[in-house]
């Protein structure tokens, strides 16, 4: 049996304005201007510390403000990590159909593995995973592939991995897993810049796309 490893930003769930308002939630708290959901959109992608040092820019930042920082936004995204966060279309349809064909399905995430339950848990989305990987469960992060290899480790088999960014496709390139690229994530270049066995905009092509993609994985 295949595994099939999902990231969760931007991939399962357009989840940028909850992530925006816990950011606008520190900057206020630091007398710093609000950002706009692009401008937060091309932060996300590396986790939150990431995100935190991008949404403070060019201010001095030493680590324990950093670190206090982090767990600020933390906590505001954990206080409301879903009032403005959906789920794609399509998705649980995909999820139903590829779980009826007997893939074993997991996510790897950098977002923490703490609000990464909440949102599956809050859609119902939790049944679907047999694993979670979040951005805080292993001493590194996306792109190393320690943790998607985690993932596959878990379920005890190999497959594909499922992204939407940058940082996705060069941790399934540095795993050797096949990478599959859902185009209405939160990417910051082309298509073509990204690695890719192939491509979908929407759920509902999924299952066809990963028999495909396994089948020329195969050959
Ligand atoms: O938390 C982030 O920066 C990105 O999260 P993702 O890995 O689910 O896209
Ligand atoms: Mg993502």
């Amino acid at each position: 049996m295949t595994a099939i490893i999902f990231d969760l930003d931007g991939t399962l769930v357009d989840s940028a304005p909850d992530i925006q308002a816990a950011a606008n939630r520190m900057l206020e708290g630091e007398g710093a201007e609000p950002l706009d959901l692009p401008t937060v959109i091309g932060f996300i992608g590396n986790g939150l510390p990431k995100l935190v040092e991008r949404a403070m820019g060019a201010r001095d930042l030493p680590m324990d403000r950093h670190t206090e920082l982090t767990a600020r936004t933390l906590a505001f995204y954990n206080a409301e990590s879903t009032a403005r966060t959906l789920p794609y279309p399509g998705l649980v349809a995909a999820l139903d159909a590829l779980r009826a064909q007997g893939f074993a399905l997991g996510i790897c995430t950098n977002k923490p593995a703490a609000p990464a339950r909440d949102i599956l848990d809050q859609f119902d989305l939790a049944r679907h995973f047999e694993v979670v990987i979040g951005g805080d469960t292993l001493p590194v992060k996306k792109p190393d592939p320690a943790p998607l290899r985690a993932a596959f480790d878990a379920l005890a088999r190999g497959g594909l991995y499922v992204g939407d960014s940058e940082v996705d496709a060069e941790t399934a390139e540095r795993a050797g897993v096949p990478f599959l690229l859902f185009t209405e994530g939160y990417r910051k270049q082309p298509v073509e810049a990204l690695p890719h066995l192939a491509r979908f905009d929407h759920f509902d092509a999924l299952p066809g796309l990963v028999a495909q993609a396994l089948a020329r994985a195969a050959g």
